[in-house]
């Protein structure tokens, strides 16, 4: 396992690669309100859509912020096209520091996101260029490895893993279409199934605080054994990328920490908010969701997934902990609560009524050979795993 091709910043070309006439690359400048507007529109209107084109990706200024600024982040790697003639955005791709642990070796990396082409200039070879061009930027810092998602599949996933829906506003679904009726079921038996409490039930349960992000390192730190890749974070990462930073302003990334009787923190969970638009609906507009993001708990530090005992206790208390933050979110207007089959999710998904959705999730390392990694679904029948057994995927992308 390892880097594929090994080479340094000198060989890397010097000048940007050419680009059709009429077209010219363009740096985002993301403390610009208007450089900031011009990418959420071009995503608004031309961004990732279900297959059935009922959805889009409705990610908001403030999420741009959150996932495109993290400690570290590069102007270099907000990389944009513009129509010369017209100043008009119509491709993006970015990039942000984010270094990985894959099967005990730490390497420098970027997380690769949001590639988007308008949807007039599809086919036209752009997106392939858009890739080079970012990854020449990237070598240029003497970074050679880049993880990213793709729905679709491409030549070897490091993993795959499977979409998982809980319904918290199940008629809302309904109308959009999302959800459907199952045979024998009426809709006031839908709704009743999927009613949750709107109360928390976790002792020490508490929303997370920046006095708490150092407790929340260490818990994240320790947690990370569990896995077979990881994001490796600093202090720094926590602060950003858990408790949302200083322009915290609480849209975005919700984080909770639950407290023990000794004020010790023992759990942290934490979920992003990701609204989807609805498109050509007479009477919903957007579709508010929330995607599990990291946790860690005390229930499975020092312990290995192999452990019967220890799965079983870890399986009761992220019961407990994904409940509760599913209780925040739906008392957030959140209609649908989404999760992977990464982490420890199977444990859970089951039991908390998550839907194994019929979208899957591929995880792709660039310039890194390393063996397949269990994204926590069954290679045959695509089930989420049973018998507490679970993925090795420890990193969420966004
Ligand atoms: C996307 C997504 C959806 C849906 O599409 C969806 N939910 C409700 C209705 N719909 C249509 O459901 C999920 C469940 C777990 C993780 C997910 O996504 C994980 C992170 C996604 N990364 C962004 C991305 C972009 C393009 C293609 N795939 C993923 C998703």
């Amino acid at each position: 396992e390892g880097p594929i091709t090994i080479q340094t910043v000198d060989d890397v070309r010097k000048e940007p690669y050419p680009i059709h006439s009429s077209f010219e690359w363009v740096l985002l400048d993301l403390e610009s309100e208007h450089d900031l507007d011009q990418l959420h529109e071009l995503l608004y209107d031309h961004y990732v859509e279900d297959h059935d084109a009922v959805f889009r990706f409705a990610y908001s200024k403030d999420f741009f912020n959150w996932a495109l600024k993290p400690p570290g982040w590069k102007k270099e790697w907000h990389l944009g096209v513009r129509v010369k003639e017209t100043g008009k955005l119509v491709a993006f791709i970015g990039g942000v520091p984010g270094d990985l642990t894959i099967r005990n070796n730490d390497i420098k990396s970027v997380e690769i996101n949001f590639l988007c082409v308008h949807k007039q200039l599809r086919s036209k070879r752009l997106a392939p260029l858009l890739i080079k061009e970012i990854t020449r930027r990237v070598n240029l810092h003497n970074i050679w490895q880049a993880l990213y998602t793709s729905g679709t599949v491409l030549p070897k996933p490091l993993s795959t893993c499977r979409y998982g829906h809980r319904p918290l506003n199940w008629t809302k679904l309904y109308e959009c279409g999302f959800s459907s009726l199952p045979m024998g079921e009426t809709k006031a038996s839908m709704v009743a199934k999927t009613t949750i409490s709107n109360q928390t039930k976790t002792s020490g349960w508490r929303k997370m605080e920046e006095k708490d992000v150092e407790d929340v390192y260490k818990l994240y730190d320790a947690w990370k054994s569990r896995y077979e890749i990881t994001q490796i974070m600093t202090i720094e990462d926590i602060k950003h990328w858990i408790y949302g930073g200083d322009n915290q302003d609480g849209k975005v990334i919700h984080a909770y920490i639950v407290e023990d009787e000794n004020n010790k923190i023992t759990d942290f969970i934490s979920y992003y908010v990701l609204p989807f638009s609805v498109l050509e609906n007479p009477k919903h507009k957007e579709l508010g969701i929330a995607y599990l993001y990291y946790y860690a708990s005390e229930a499975g530090i020092g312990k290995s997934p192999n452990d019967a005992e220890s799965q079983e206790l870890l399986k009761k208390r992220l019961k407990s902990l994904v409940n509760d933050a599913m209780v925040e979110a739906k008392n957030q207007k959140i209609d649908v609560f989404n999760a992977l089959s990464s982490q420890d999710n199977t444990l859970f998904l089951d039991d908390l009524k998550f839907g194994a959705g019929d979208g899957f999730l591929h995880y792709y390392l660039f310039n890194y050979k390393a063996a397949h990694i269990s994204g926590g679904i069954d290679s045959k029948t695509n089930e989420f795993l049973d018998n507490n057994k679970v993925s090795s995927v420890g990193v969420v992308m966004l």
